[in-house]
């Protein structure tokens, strides 16, 4: 956390979060948590629009936070790349972030997850890094190198879920979007603590690894995990969960203390 000196005093200490979503529209209603009359704590200046080498933020500043959100692009691959050179911009300029959140729409395990609900990730893991064998799928790690998991800090994953009610379990990352019940159930049966996927979270944290900051990945679920049905797509039900989401988890997550696990 930096400490923020005003008229020679110091005040408290004022968390840099950066909240990356996949698309603007999960930007844009993470956003509407912050400007909505229902959000606990309203901006104290107005929304700017950041623009640094290969980052575009969007900027709201509370009494107990600065958040920027980013839409990242879709994907672990672009997540990764986006988030990472914000964090590099952040660290020159001498305001490093505190914290990393992956946010977004995704596929829910059923029954775990209806759609419209909230998850929250224990654990963070990538399903389809490794390489396929005569006798099933061996993740990158049993080749010998690599990371496929990353765990958020216990003390913050509590008080996301406190905050939001939200159930906590891991959530997959994929470069493919599941759509077959045979695909579900393959990696129900490799990830029995599955709650959701998406696309970015593992990109996200393997960025946030690198410069040794925080992560958490929180899913509003807009489909089933299973047979594709792209149509049946609740993406407005997810977004607005999401906002209502970010208007709980604003306060939760500005007052979290990272020594609280040590
Ligand atoms: O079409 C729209 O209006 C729209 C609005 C917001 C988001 C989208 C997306 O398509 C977001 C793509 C993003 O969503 C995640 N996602 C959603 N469902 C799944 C899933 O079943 N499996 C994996 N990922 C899923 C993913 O993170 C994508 O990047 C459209």
């Amino acid at each position: 956390m930096v400490l923020q000196a005003e008229e020679g005093l110091l005040t408290t200490p004022s968390a840099r979060i950066l909240v990356a979503t996949a698309v603007p529209a999960e930007r844009d209603a993470v956003a509407r948590a912050f400007s909505s009359p229902d959000s606990q704590d309203s901006p104290d200046s107005p929304v700017e629009q950041i623009w640094q080498p290969g980052v575009g933020l969007t900027r709201t500043t509370r009494t107990a936070g600065v958040w920027d959100l980013l839409d990242a692009g879709v994907g672990p691959a672009r997540a990764a790349a986006s988030v990472s050179a914000a964090l590099t911009a952040a660290r020159l300029a001498g305001t490093p972030y505190d914290l990393v959140v992956s946010a977004g729409i995704g596929g829910g395990f059923q029954p775990e997850a209806p759609v419209g609900s909230l998850v929250v990730a224990r654990r963070i893991t990538v399903a389809d890094l490794g390489a396929e064998t005569a006798d099933g799928f061996l993740p990158v790690t049993d080749l010998g190198f690599g990371t496929v998991h990353h765990y958020p800090p216990r003390s913050l994953v509590r008080v996301a879920c406190q905050a939001t009610g939200a159930p906590a379990g891991t959530i997959l990352t994929v470069s493919t979007v599941t759509g077959t019940a045979a695909r579900a159930a393959e990696l129900r049966a490799r990830h029995p603590q599955a709650l959701a996927e998406g696309m970015e979270g593992f990109g996200v944290a393997e960025a946030a690894d690198a410069h040794g900051t925080a992560v958490l990945e929180v899913r509003a679920v807009s489909n089933p995990v299973g047979p594709r049905d792209r149509a049946a797509w609740r993406i407005g039900d997810a977004l607005t969960a999401l906002t209502e989401a970010f208007g709980k988890l604003a306060p939760a997550l500005e007052s979290w203390n990272r020594h609280d696990d040590q």
